[in-house]
């Protein structure tokens, strides 16, 4: 995981994040030195501070930034609607910078990093075009009268964010917040809390009013005080299941709204039927992106029997040739994990999956990237979330029987099927109990259709028109034409 900065000596230090080009920054280099909560519109070192923390780089596990827990947060209610398309304009103006910072941040590959800042700037560009059409119901009623509905903002709404998508998740719940008419107060992970900052000026410069969208840094504790705080009406949480257990708790308490969008471990099945190629590299892009700290991985890759060898065997050919390394250069598509004791989790699972399967390739230098092939159902590998790139293979025989065992788990969030078969594949995801299905495909995120998990993976929407739903409340407006019918 610790890679050698190879291309550290070739660029000068980089000190500060704005407007910093991105030819200054490599691998090694990058150091942030101004405050990183944000409220009122302005970096501020916030004068509750609870402590400090450090925020490292994965690829070198040098410390890029030291900064400071916070508790207070500085929101205003302005009722204007904010203009998400200048801030669209500006993220796409400044998608290198802000997808290096991610890059050094979160060590997921430039290239990937990239295209989170694309489906970055899509979210805050669709809820602009939908905050216009925003609208509520005439409904007629008997005698002349009438009544209708708004659709009105909630208040102030906290965002919680995990550390694997972190420009991508502060995007993808302050644009329809903000588009609904919301403040929002985003935590982002401490393990990533620099590019959410970029999201915070970037609005300011789109002409958000101050206090619309403010960073608070912190973790568990500013976490749970965002959570419990009495004027706080809604809550957006993307974690793990533990975590989003106890967010349920706290909002619980206040009778507060919630979206949670939790962990998985997602079955994608391969029926014999399908396209060979496009099966292998939907299960590469089902288990590698981001190192395979993806919610929605396709993990458990079930391969009907009759071409489980051809498969495999693709599978670690393909495999192989994936470029581990530095994730700051061009050509790299896989960086290092977030940190070391992710990393060391992350190898507890291989190495209890190595006494039980036939695994490779393995690791070295510390990126690590496997398959296990024959895997079997009550596997650890196979149970439980790993968040790293492991992908289990498994074989089935029948439709029926890959169903039951695709649905035997507790959580809910995606699930995939390859097949040339139409009515198969339909029939398919119907009975998969999975928030997200893709068919011939996996992992494509466009921000049109509604992402979000069954059972233990969560509940509520992110992105899509549903979307709206979860960050405003209907008012109904009940009008008489006519007299009171009085009952007394
Ligand atoms: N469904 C999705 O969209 C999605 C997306 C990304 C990640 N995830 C899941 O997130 C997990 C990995 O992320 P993680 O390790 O950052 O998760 P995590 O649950 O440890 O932390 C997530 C966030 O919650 C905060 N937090 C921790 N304890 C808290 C508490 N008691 N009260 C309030 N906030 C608290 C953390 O500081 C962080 O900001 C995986 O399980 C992954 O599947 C889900
Ligand atoms: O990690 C899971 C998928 C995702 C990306 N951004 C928000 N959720």
């Amino acid at each position: 995981m610790f890679l050698r900065a190879g291309r550290a000596a070739l660029s000068p230090l980089v000190r500060s994040l704005q407007p910093s080009p991105v030819a200054a920054m490599s691998t090694g280099t990058f150091v942030v030195s101004q405050p990183l909560n944000y409220r009122g519109g302005a970096r501020v070192e916030p004068a509750d501070a609870s402590g400090t923390e450090k925020a490292f780089e994965p690829a070198t596990g040098r410390v890029i930034a030291t900064f400071t827990s916070a508790f207070k947060y500085g929101v205003k209610l302005h009722g204007a609607l904010p203009n998400l398309l200048e801030g669209c304009r500006i993220i796409r103006d400044r998608e290198d910078e802000i997808a290096a910072v991610e890059c050094i941040n979160n060590g997921k590959s430039i290239f990937e990093a990239r295209l989170d800042i694309d489906t970055s700037w899509q979210c805050l560009e669709y809820y602009a075009g939908l905050a216009a059409s925003m609208a509520g119901e005439h409904i007629q009623l008997p005698g002349g009268s009438f009544g209708y509905t708004r659709r009105e903002p909630l208040g102030v709404c906290v965002g919680i964010g995990a550390w694997n998508y972190p420009f991508q998740i502060a995007s993808w719940k302050s644009a329809p917040a903000l588009a609904c008419g919301n403040a929002m107060v985003f935590k982002p992970s401490p393990f990533t809390p620099v590019s959410a900052l970029l999201l915070a000026e970037i609005y300011t410069e789109a002409g958000v009013p101050p206090g619309l969208f403010n960073v608070v840094q912190g973790g568990a504790a500013t976490g749970q005080f965002l959570c419990q705080h009495h004027d706080v009406a809604k809550v957006s949480f993307t974690g793990s299941v533990p975590t989003g257990m106890k967010i349920m708790e706290m909002s619980a308490k206040g009778i507060k709204p919630v979206t949670l969008e939790l962990g998985g471990k997602s079955p994608l099945i391969i029926f014999s039927d399908c396209d060979m190629n496009n099966a292998v590299k939907g299960a590469l892009m089902a288990n590698f992106l981001t190192q395979g700290q993806v919610c929605c991985n396709g993990t458990r890759v079930f391969v009907q029997k009759e071409i489980l060898d051809k498969f495999t065997e693709e599978v670690v050919k393909q495999t192989q040739r994936i470029k581990i390394g530095d994730p700051l250069l061009e050509d790299t598509r896989m960086g290092p994990l977030i940190n070391r004791p992710h990393l060391e989790r992350v190898l507890g699972f291989v190495k209890v999956a190595k006494d039980g399967a036939h695994c490779g390739p393995s690791y070295s230098g510390g990126f690590i990237l496997m398959f296990a092939a024959n895997c079997r159902d009550d596997m650890t590998c196979v149970k439980e979330e790993i968040f790293g790139p492991v992908m289990s293979i498994l074989s089935f025989d029948t439709e029926a029987e890959v169903l039951e065992r695709a649905n035997d788990t507790t959580f809910g969030l995606a699930a995939g099927v390859f097949t040339r078969d139409i009515q198969r594949a339909h029939r398919v995801v119907a009975e998969l109990q999975a928030g997200t299905c893709f068919i011939n495909n996996y992992n494509v995120s466009p921000v049109e259709l509604p992402f979000g998990g069954y059972k233990k993976s969560g509940f509520g929407r992110e992105n899509g028109r549903v979307t709206i739903e979860y960050y405003s409340q209907l008012k109904t407006v009940c009008v008489e034409m006519g007299d009171v019918e009085s009952a007394f």
